[in-house]
């Protein structure tokens, strides 16, 4: 059984490796929304994979990181894409989270990535 568990964070970014004239070179922000997912066996004693608030303990360091930061400042997100965002949440969250399946970053309502680890 999968898990999932949706945080959001408010932060600023630009991309320096974009096109001469591309947009998103200019600084500005999104209210990010990441979902961290964890796929095991469901536990029958509590009926469940893991405590959902055992997710949200995992990821607070990280968000403790990005919320409200620019991530062009954070070590790792020099160039912080969607992509490289989400395998920098994956990198960090792994050891704490073994079971973990995908993480999904969304920059804007239409758009973002999933990684599952390739
Ligand atoms: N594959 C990726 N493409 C883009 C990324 C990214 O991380 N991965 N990031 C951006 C920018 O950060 C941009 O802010 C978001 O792009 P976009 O969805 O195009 O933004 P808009 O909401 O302004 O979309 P419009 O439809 O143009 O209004 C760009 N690309
Ligand atoms: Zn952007």
């Amino acid at each position: 059984m999968e898990i999932f568990r949706e945080f959001t964070f408010e932060a600023a970014h630009r991309l320096p490796n974009v096109p001469e004239g591309h947009k998103c070179a200019r600084l500005h922000g999104h209210s990010y929304r990441v979902t961290v997912h964890v796929d095991a066996p469901v536990d029958p004693a509590p009926g469940w994979v893991m405590d959902f608030g055992d997710l949200k303990r995992a990821f607070k360091p990280l968000e403790d990181q990005l919320d409200h930061h620019y991530l062009n400042e954070v070590a790792g997100l020099e160039n912080p894409t969607s992509e490289n965002l989400a395998v920098w949440i994956w990198d960090r969250l792994l050891p704490a989270l073994p079971d973990l399946s995908a993480v999904g970053v969304r920059e804007t309502c239409t758009s973002g990535c999933i990684y599952r680890g390739r």
